[in-house]
C-alpha cells in the first residue's frame, strides 16, 4: 500500500514539459519542511497498486508525474514497472535527497537549502528562487537548469537574475497563471 494525497489530471505546469497533459500522483508526506511549500500533502489514504492503476486508467494521457510531498518515500521498482506495463512515461518531481528507481523516465530534481542532493542522475534541475546562492546547483548533472519564482511573486527578480546568469532558464508555474490544478 502507498499513501496517496491526491490523483488528478492536468497539464504539467512547470519546467521542460510545461503544457504537456499528465496524470499527477501526489504522495503524502515529506522528509523536508520548506517554509515556502505551496502544497498541503500530509493527508492521504493508503491505496493498493491495483486501485492506483485503476484510477489512472481513467485518464487518456500517457505521461504520469509522481510528486508529493516527497514521492521517493513511497515508490519502488515494482511500482514503476507496473506504470510502464500500463503504457505510461514516468516522471518524478523530487527534492533529490533520497534514491529513486533507475527506471524512471524523467527526473526533475528541485534541491533545497541545507538538504544535500544524493541523486547523480537527473534530467532537469528546478530551483525555487528566493534570493539564495544558486550557483552550486549549476554543477548538478542535468540537461536543463531552471529557476522558478516563489508562488509567482518574485518573477521580476528571477528574470533579472537569469539575464545576468544565462545558464539558467525561467520556469513559471503556468497552471497557477491560468487557474487550473
Ligand atoms: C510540492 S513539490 C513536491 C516534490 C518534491 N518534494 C520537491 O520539492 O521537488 C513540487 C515542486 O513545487 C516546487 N514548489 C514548492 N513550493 C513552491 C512555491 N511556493 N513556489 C514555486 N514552486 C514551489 C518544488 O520546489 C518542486 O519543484
Ligand atoms: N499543473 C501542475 N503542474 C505541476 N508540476 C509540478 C507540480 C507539483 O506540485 O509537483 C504541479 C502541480 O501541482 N500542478
Ligand atoms: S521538499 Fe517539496 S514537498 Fe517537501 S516541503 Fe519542500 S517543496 Fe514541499
Ligand atoms: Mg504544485
Amino acid at each position: 500500500m502507498r499513501k496517496i494525497n491526491e490523483i488528478f489530471y492536468s497539464l504539467q505546469g512547470e519546467g521542460f514539459h510545461a503544457g504537456t497533459p499528465a496524470i499527477f500522483i501526489r504522495f503524502s508526506g515529506c522528509n523536508l519542511k520548506c517554509n515556502f511549500c505551496d502544497t498541503q500533502h500530509e493527508s492521504g489514504e493508503l491505496m493498493s497498486d491495483k486501485d492506483i492503476l485503476q484510477t489512472i486508467d481513467g485518464y487518456p494521457a500517457n505521461m504520469v508525474i509522481l510528486t508529493g510531498g516527497e514521492p521517493s518515500l513511497w515508490i519502488d521498482d515494482l511500482f514503476i514497472k507496473q506504470l510502464h506495463q500500463a503504457g505510461k512515461i514516468v516522471c518524478i518531481e523530487t527534492n533529490g535527497t533520497r534514491s529513486i528507481p533507475a527506471s524512471i523516465d524523467w527526473v526533475t530534481c528541485s534541491p533545497k537549502q541545507d538538504a544535500p542532493v544524493l541523486l547523480n542522475r537527473m534530467d532537469e534541475v528546478k530551483v525555487v528562487y528566493t534570493g539564495q546562492d544558486v550557483s552550486p546547483y549549476l554543477e548538478l548533472p542535468a540537461q536543463h537548469h531552471y529557476l522558478q519564482p516563489c508562488s509567482c511573486k518574485n518573477t521580476k527578480e528571477v528574470v533579472d537574475y537569469i539575464l545576468a546568469h544565462p545558464k539558467w532558464k525561467l520556469s513559471l508555474q503556468t497552471h497557477k497563471l491560468i487557474h487550473i490544478q
